[in-house]
């Protein structure tokens, strides 16, 4: 099923908002009440810090012959810092769900969501309309904007959220006008509607300073007939990246592949760059063409939509996760650094079929309970990848005369 969606307003230094025109206003609701459901978290100073490399296994995606699970009730937060009152923070859910939701809507007060399908497509409607969103492609529902997702099987995937900021296409400095994500690229939705009065009570649920709450009310909130403005939900598909990359020798810095960032209110670092390791040649000379072993000063959240990413082939998997942690050591895992240290430099085909991608943070970020416990994905033996490394070193060793 396809819905009509139109390109997103150019980008600018405009003020952000939109104008809806609704049959009711969205102030028809009963009190929200708190829900009590605790699979949403930002109490980053709860748990105990951890600056161990994390891997987890693909999250499981519960079945529904066992348990409905619907969007919402699926969002499970996995690590995070900052906080939704001052407006400076980021958050790092998975979900997993099996179930449509029926009668009820999202809307998040603290922040963005960017979603990161990877199993099953989901059919989002919005108060700006619908966007079916594949896995390969990415979508945005900014702060405050009321969405209910459609699910057509066992589905999973990735969310971004950010306070206090709001995706927008990095800086392209010396790249010029065109070259990574293109504007052109960003569909929104076109307005669609339904009078729809809902008698049994339909749940608007908030999520508020960290928490989730409910209201109800008699009618369904897309009511919107019409609306302008360029404050709108988007998506985007990965495959128009237009990726850029060394052509010479050396390898890039990974956020040459930024495909959106939200900027912190430290010039040059950002809250959180959404960044992606799509297919590609690698051409370089004289160079381990992998990532080099590094510790930096961000925080990498990884996530795989498909494929198999070339500094980790095995352990990391569709569906799972990584995460290193600010200064923490990290790299390729022993078989990627033989294979590329012994391979011949010819052009080659980089991550064909695969898309990997990061959520890269300047925060210091926690990992939750429910990431490092509950979950049961952790993988234990991650640092194993690593164990195998030996020296190379030799003192005596002289480039050969040609
Ligand atoms: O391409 C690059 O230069 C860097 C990529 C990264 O930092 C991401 C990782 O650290 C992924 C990983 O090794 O698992
Ligand atoms: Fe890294």
């Amino acid at each position: 099923m396809s819905s009509p969606l139109k390109t997103l307003a150019a980008q600018g230094p405009y003020l952000k908002d939109s104008w809806l025109y609704r049959i009711l206003p969205s102030v028809r609701h009963k009190p929200y009440t708190a829900m009590h459901c605790g699979n949403l978290t930002e109490k980053w100073d709860e748990v105990e810090p951890d600056p161990n490399q994390l891997r987890w296994l693909p999250f499981t995606i519960p079945k529904s012959s066992e348990k409905k699970v619907d969007f919402v009730t699926g969002l499970h937060t996995l690590c995070g810092a900052g906080d939704t009152k001052s407006r400076n923070g980021i958050g790092i859910h998975m979900f997993t769900c099996n179930t449509s939701m029926v009668d009820r809507c999202f809307n998040n007060s603290d922040g963005d969501f960017l979603i990161v399908p990877q199993h099953g497509e989901i059919l989002i409607t919005t108060e700006f309309g619908k966007m079916m969103v594949e896995p390969n492609e990415i979508c945005v529902i900014q702060q405050g904007m009321r969405f209910s997702v459609d699910v057509f099987g066992e589905t999973r995937g990735y969310v971004l959220e950010v306070y206090g900021a709001h995706f927008e296409l990095p800086d392209l400095g010396p790249i010029g006008a065109n070259g990574l994500a293109n504007p052109r690229d960003f569909l929104t939705p076109v307005a669609w509607y339904e009078d729809r009065e809902v008698a049994t009570g339909y749940s608007v649920i908030n999520k508020y300073q960290g928490k989730l709450f409910s209201s109800q009310q008699g009618f369904s909130p897309f009511n919107v007939v019409a609306w302008h403005g360029n404050y709108t939900p988007y998506k985007y598909n990965l495959e128009n990246f237009m990726v850029i990359n060394c052509v010479a020798f050396d390898h890039a810095d990974p956020s040459i592949f930024t495909v959106l960032t939200a900027k912190s209110t430290r010039p040059g670092v950002a809250m959180a760059d959404f960044v992606i390791f799509p297919p590609r040649w690698g051409v370089a000379d004289h160079t381990f063409r992998p990532p080099y072993y590094h510790r930096n000063c961000m925080s990498e959240f990884m996530g795989l939509i498909k494929g198999h990413y070339e500094a980790k082939e095995e352990g990391f998997q569709p569906g799972g996760g990584s995460l290193h942690s600010m200064m923490t050591p990290h790299g390729p895992d022993r078989d990627c650094f033989e294979k590329s240290s012994t391979a011949p430099l010819k052009p080659e085909r980089v991550a064909e079929g695969t898309m990997a991608f990061m959520f890269e943070s300047s925060f210091s970020m926690a990992v939750t309970k429910w990431g490092l416990e509950t979950c049961q994905r952790l993988d234990k033996s991650y640092y194993q990848c690593w164990e195998p490394l030996r020296k190379h070193f030799d003192p005596n060793w002289r480039p050969s005369k040609q």
